[in-house]
């Protein structure tokens, strides 16, 4: 929940603006201050002039924060609109806001309220010089709301400079960024959107453990979520986007191996200073699920070894270790241990087990998986500190069968056809 405060024509929508268009693989919503205008009742109206728009009682304070906090718990909400021509609020429920990553409200006073401060966890303020933001107001009122002049001075002097001076501009005590110069500020724009990035890509549970890495969610990666997760999907579609999305886990995952620095010679005769893949590698795959994850680190790791794990158990009994077949030399090995479905932890702490019985140093060990469920990533990261798990999605929880909720069912079942 981001908070965008300023005085009037500071370019609060401009900041806004840019801010979304930078995220553009990202969901935003931007909800208006100014939607939450109170009705002006007919004596007011008929002395509109005398009426201070800029007054903290001029919106409706409650009912932006009850909309606030349905967005923030993820859920849709209505907010009303507001007609600047005939002063009336058009009701709430008339304009439907989708619940998104990213919440921006924007408006002179959003800082103001300590209610609706506490609901933000970014607070910005847009300071832009008073002649730049008065006469930016002029030109506004008068070429986009038909008023003359006079009559927006009039305004400014009454009522929009003393509710600045008095309101607004203290608030900018309470923002984390202030914005000088508002959207011409590119450098400011851009660490913004850098540290909404960052913040996005932490899971909750990424806080509490560093060996845990959720790799960055772009729209892509959520349709093809969507898709795999989808009960409709057919076995065809659900292995084809299965399999992009192990892909890019494999990749990612490839991403966290040590590497040394070597320098090489280009065709055009100029130094590259460039890497060196880690070599000694080899795979592990759970089965059944985690051999579905097999083509994509061969194809990315020409001539790897991959062993194989069966591990049986009802989901509530425990697990117990089948059969194992791993490289002899295992031990002297980084391993990708390949299962895409994290549900209880049960199979994974089977396999690290195994692997550490042979000698392979839990730091050496990468997890790779498509969907965890928090009871497998407390079970897993809490034992094995040193061992690295790489996912694509954190699921909400368990269901008293062990499957993964929301999930996408029997994993094996519907990438090998025998559901
Ligand atoms: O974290 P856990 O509670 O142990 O559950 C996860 C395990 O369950 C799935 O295998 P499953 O037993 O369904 O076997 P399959 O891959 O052969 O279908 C999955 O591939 C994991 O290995
Ligand atoms: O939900 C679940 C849990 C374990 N294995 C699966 O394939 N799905």
């Amino acid at each position: 929940m981001i908070g965008v405060a300023g005085g009037t024509a500071s370019g609060k929508t401009t900041v806004c603006n840019l801010i979304i268009s930078q995220l553009h693989d990202q969901r935003v919503v931007l909800v208006n201050q100014d939607s939450f205008y109170r009705s002006l009742t007919p004596e007011q109206l008929k002395n509109v002039k005398e009426y201070n728009f800029d007054h903290p009682d001029a919106f409706n304070t409650e009912l932006l924060l009850s909309c606030m906090e349905t967005l923030k718990r993820g859920e849709a909400v209505t907010t009303p609109n507001y007609d600047f021509k005939t002063h009336q609020s058009v009701g709430p429920g008339s304009k439907q806001v989708n619940p998104a990553d990213i919440v921006i409200l924007e408006g002179i006073l959003v800082l103001h309220d300590e209610r609706v401060r506490d609901l933000l966890n970014m607070k910005i303020f847009v300071d832009t010089d008073s002649d730049l933001r008065l006469a930016r107001r002029i030109k506004r009122d008068t070429v986009e709301r038909g008023r003359d002049v006079q009559n927006v001075l009039d305004q400014y002097a009454k009522f929009v400079k003393p509710s600045f001076d008095e309101f607004i501009l203290p608030s900018k005590k309470y923002a984390d960024i202030i914005i000088p110069r508002g959207g011409d500020n590119e450098v400011a724009i851009d660490l913004i959107v850098q540290h909404i990035h960052t913040k996005l890509g932490q899971h909750d549970l990424c806080k509490i453990y560093p060996n845990l890495f959720v790799f960055f969610s772009t729209f892509q990666i959520g349709g093809m979520h969507t898709l795999i997760r989808d009960m409709q999907t057919t076995n065809h579609d659900f292995v084809f986007y299965a399999d992009r999305l192990i892909r890019l886990v494999v990749e990612y995952g490839l991403g966290h191996l040590p590497f040394t620095e070597k320098q090489i010679i280009t065709p055009t005769g100029s130094i590259y200073p460039g890497v060196v893949f880690c070599k000694r590698l080899c795979g592990v795959s759970v089965i059944r699920s985690g051999e579905s994850m097999e083509n994509a680190l061969r194809a990315c790791c020409k001539g790897i070894k991959i062993g194989k794990i069966l591990i049986h158990g009802e989901r509530n009994d425990g697990r117990q270790l089948i059969y194992e077949k791993l490289p002899s030399d295992i031990s002297s090995r980084h391993v990708l241990l390949l299962d895409p479905v994290l549900a209880s932890g049960n199979s994974a702490v089977e396999a690290v087990s195994l692997l550490l019985s042979k000698g392979v140093p839990e730091s050496n060990i990468i997890f790779l998986n498509l969907i965890a469920a928090p009871q497998g990533i407390h079970v897993i990261c809490k034992k094995f500190p040193k061992l690295k798990v790489i996912t694509s999605e954190i699921d909400e929880t368990l269901d008293d069968d062990l499957r993964v909720i929301p999930g996408m069912g029997e994993f094996a079942d519907r990438y090998f056809g025998t559901d």
